[in-house]
Formats: C-alpha cells, sequence, structure tokens
C-alpha cells in the first residue's frame, strides 16, 4: 500500500483526495521558490524548513529527496514539460512551473505511484498558484505520467541530432558544462570505465546522485572507531562513510575532533602534508582557508607529526574566518593562527617564510554538483572570466610566500580546465623557477589503495571514477 506521500510500498489502495497539500510536498515548493526568487542556497533553506515545520523522519527524507532530486534534475524535467504542456515552460507563471517540474520528478525520479504524484500535485497547485492553473497543471502531469522514463529518453532523444544538447536535456546539466566535462576527461589518461562517451555518461550520472555523508577523523584527536555507523572509506586513512543518522549526533563530530568532509578534500590535504620537501618543515600556510575543513586536517597532520610547527590560516571574508576558528576549536591552543585578509598580499608581505602552502582556490564548484542541487544552473561562464584573475593572483602569491625547496598545492573542486591545468601553466610561465611534482604519485601515495590517477604530473579525482567530489590538485615546487 502506498505510504501517505503515495509512495508505493506494496501497491494496494488509492489515497483519499485531500484538500490542503501534504507538508512535505508544500516544503519542498517552498524550497524551491526560495532558490529561484531568493537566490537561497537549498541545503540551508530546507533543514530551516524542515525543523520549523517539525518536520522528520520520512517525511522530511520524503521533502528532500523530492527539493534535491527536483532541483538537480531540472533540465531534463523541463525539456520533458516543453513536449508535455501546449506552453513552453519558459511562458509558464514560475510557481506553476516549479509546481509542475515537482509533479515531473515523483513521476519519472522517485517511487511514488502516479495517481498519487498526479493528485497531490494538483492538490499542491491549488493551494499555490489556484483553481485555473491547478487543471492545467493535472492535464500536464498527466501526460508525462503516461509514459516510462525510458519512453521519454526515446522522445528526447527524437528532438535532437546533437548529442551535447541531448546529455544536456536527458542529464540535466547545462550545456557549456558537459562540454567542459567532456574537454577535461579527454585530457586525463586515468583509468576509464569505458570509451570517451560512456565516461562522460557516468560523470554527468554521478552528479545525478546524492552523495554519501563522508566524515573525517582529525588525526591525533580521533579515529574511525570514534564515529558510530560509519565505516573506513576506500582511499583516505582519515575518512569514513556515514550509512545512516545525523553526523551532528556524533560526539567526536560536535566536539570539532570530527567533521563532514568529501573524500578527495582530505586527500589533497593528506598528499600535500606528504610531498617531499628539502630543510626545515614547520611554517604551514592556508592561504583561502574558509570555512576551514582542510585546515583543519592540516593542522592535525602537523600536530600529530610532535615536531611542533605552526599553521596560518587566511581567509578574506571575515565570519568565515570565524568559521574557520570553530572548525580548528579541538586543535592545541597556539597550533593554527586565523587571519581575516587578503591571500594576495601575503607573497609581498612574507616573501619566502613557509614551507608548504594550500591553495584552496575560489573557483566554480563544478566538481561538487551533487553536493549543491541547485548549482548547476547558478554558475556561468562569466564566472570563469571574473575568477580566473583571483585564481592567478593567490597562485603567485603562494609561491611567492613560499621558500626555495617548498611546496604549493593548488586545489580546486573543479574539473574546468579554464580553472586547473590553464592558471598553473599560466603562473608557472610567468613566475619561473618553480617545478611540477607529480601529484598523482603523491595522492597514490597516501591512498590506501591504488587511485589509478594516470601518468601525472596533475591530479584530478573524478565522482563516477573514485566517489569523490572531482578535486583537482598540482604540486609546485620552489626550485630557486
Ligand atoms: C574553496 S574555498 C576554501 C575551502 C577550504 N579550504 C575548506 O576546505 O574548507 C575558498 C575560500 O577562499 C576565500 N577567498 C576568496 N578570495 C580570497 C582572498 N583574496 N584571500 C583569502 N581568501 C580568499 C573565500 O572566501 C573562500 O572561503
Amino acid at each position: 500500500m502506498a505510504d501517505r506521500h503515495g509512495v508505493d510500498r506494496s501497491r494496494g489502495r488509492r489515497p483519499q483526495p485531500r484538500r490542503t497539500a501534504d507538508a512535505a510536498r508544500r516544503a519542498a515548493f517552498d524550497v524551491l521558490r526560495a532558490v529561484e526568487r531568493d537566490d537561497a542556497y537549498a541545503n540551508l533553506v530546507l533543514p530551516a524548513l524542515l525543523a520549523e515545520r517539525g518536520l522528520s523522519g520520512r517525511d522530511a527524507a520524503f521533502a528532500t529527496e523530492l527539493a534535491y532530486g527536483t532541483l538537480r534534475m531540472r533540465g531534463r524535467y523541463d525539456a520533458i514539460l516543453a513536449i508535455a504542456s501546449t506552453r513552453p515552460p519558459q511562458e509558464l507563471d514560475p510557481p506553476l512551473l516549479d509546481v509542475l517540474r515537482l509533479g515531473a520528478h515523483q513521476l519519472l525520479g522517485m517511487r511514488v505511484a502516479a495517481h498519487a504524484a498526479v493528485s497531490e500535485t494538483v492538490t499542491l497547485a491549488r493551494e499555490v498558484v489556484g483553481a485555473g492553473a491547478s487543471s492545467y497543471a493535472n492535464a500536464v502531469l498527466r501526460a508525462i505520467g503516461r509514459a516510462e522514463p525510458e519512453e521519454w529518453d526515446r522522445r528526447l532523444a527524437e528532438r535532437t541530432t546533437d548529442p551535447t544538447a541531448l546529455l544536456t536535456r536527458r542529464l540535466s546539466h547545462p550545456e557549456w558544462v558537459v562540454r567542459a566535462f567532456r574537454e577535461a576527461l579527454a585530457l586525463d589518461d586515468g583509468a576509464v570505465v569505458g570509451d570517451a562517451g560512456e565516461e562522460l555518461l557516468a560523470l554527468l550520472e554521478a552528479d545525478n546522485a546524492a552523495p554519501a555523508v563522508t566524515l573525517v577523523a582529525r588525526p591525533g584527536l580521533a579515529g574511525i572507531r570514534d564515529l558510530p555507523g560509519a565505516t573506513p572509506a576506500r582511499w583516505a586513512r582519515t575518512a569514513a562513510v556515514l550509512g545512516a543518522g545525523d553526523p551532528a549526533s556524533i560526539e567526536a563530530v560536535r566536539t570539532g575532533r570530527a567533521a563532514v568532509q568529501d573524500e578527495g578534500s582530505q586527500l589533497v590535504a593528506l598528499a600535500l602534508a606528504a610531498a617531499p620537501v628539502d630543510g626545515p618543515d614547520d611554517a604551514w600556510l592556508d592561504l583561502c582557508a574558509g570555512p576551514g575543513g582542510k585546515t583543519a586536517l592540516l593542522s592535525s597532520l602537523l600536530a600529530e607529526r610532535g615536531e611542533g610547527g605552526r599553521l596560518l590560516a587566511a581567509e578574506v571574508v571575515p565570519h568565515r574566518a570565524d568559521l574557520v576558528r570553530r572548525a580548528v576549536r579541538a586543535l592545541p591552543p597556539g597550533l593554527v593562527e586565523v587571519r581575516a585578509l587578503d591571500g594576495r598580499e601575503l607573497g609581498t608581505e612574507r616573501p619566502g617564510a613557509f614551507d608548504r602552502v594550500l591553495v584552496d582556490a575560489p573557483c566554480t564548484g563544478l566538481g561538487a554538483l551533487r553536493r549543491r542541487p541547485e548549482a548547476r544552473w547558478r554558475r556561468s561562464p562569466a564566472d570563469l572570466a571574473s575568477l580566473g584573475p583571483l585564481q592567478r593572483d593567490l597562485l603567485t602569491s603562494a609561491v611567492g610566500a613560499v621558500r626555495p625547496g617548498g611546496v604549493v598545492a593548488y586545489v580546486t573542486c573543479s574539473p574546468h580546465l579554464a580553472e586547473t591545468r590553464v592558471v598553473v601553466d599560466d603562473v608557472m610561465r610567468r613566475v619561473g623557477g618553480l617545478e611540477l611534482l607529480d601529484a598523482a604519485a603523491v595522492l597514490d601515495g597516501v591512498s590506501q589503495e591504488s587511485m589509478h590517477l594516470g601518468a601525472g604530473p596533475y591530479a584530478q579525482l573524478w565522482p563516477h571514477r573514485h566517489g569523490t567530489d572531482a578535486m583537482f590538485l598540482a604540486l609546485l615546487r620552489r626550485t630557486g
């Protein structure tokens, strides 16, 4: 029998039509509106809204899957709506369009019985956009529900001969993102899951799946045994996967000895700490530190050595600098100095003062799309143009702040070539006196098993190959 959301659990009686929208669907709708109208972040709005309305358990899980899944798959549903609706999606009233997208996700992306998906969504439409619009919603959703997802794939394929355009519609990624991923994959000689086309498909599919929750046990502060319900992850010795449950209920997380952190983020920090440097090794710098996940891991790795040392964490936005202070609260006092300052100045203010420097550069975040449901629709190629100069300035400052023999890690959570290799190549050409270390080999060295990252010197992680965010790592050593 279907539960009260219409999710088919044993098949059977039809739920009775209701006069007001059910709370989980209404919550998902309000999240979509906040994202569209107020530029809100779904992963901030939704938890607050669930708490305010007292939704928990199955209701909260249903609202979360409905809101996040609809936001991720918006491109696909709009392409389907363009076929199923008599009016083009861009001409619909925005609240009605959001209702239709929510209905499409229930019909095509969730295990909701078709009659419940339609009738509950029509009730929602009546409540939020009025009776007239609700009968329109009824007609469109019935048309969508009459065909299986595979049949919709076929209909989408009939309408274009351009393979990129088809991928954008089928797998709901903007066209410029699909092109960027294809280019980055083509330059990456790591293990492939099939031919180049299959690999791209696997990446886009991985972006559309909710990621597992990964925790970090900060060395010297916690071990994986301190993380109840979590099991050791595959690559990073510090990482564990939480099967179910709320990370905030774990004592080690509440006290800052552990945290939620993608395994790829952990690996790049472990790689910087393990990269070979000549000479002293006790002055570390994190140039773009907020909110502090990598600062906390790097400083716990520094402390774990037991040889003293200090880490300076720079973050230009003061409230994000406060987040870094909070992230390192469990570490010994005096180990980390957090300063709200512009990292672009440190290269000239503190020339040659550091042995290891991390530049986790502000970037488009295209490597973490599975984590931020609406992010793919917010970004545009114009972001690359505005981030590019900042990324170059920060890396130039970092290579000024590192001493000869020391190492800089340049990291992005994006595989876009314009913010990865192109930035590193430009700075190396302009600055001189730098050599590239083999980041792929260093990463493989810190991983518990080979990650098959290819020949280097750059390392690119991928959600579909490694189950991590698509983190990029270059390691630069100052030679003179
Ligand atoms: C990708 S995030 C860093 C994430 C962080 N390493 C972590 O693991 O939690 C980039 C950060 O750089 C900061 N930032 C941007 N411009 C900066 C600048 N000129 N100097 C220092 N920090 C900057 C941003 O505010 C943002 O917090």
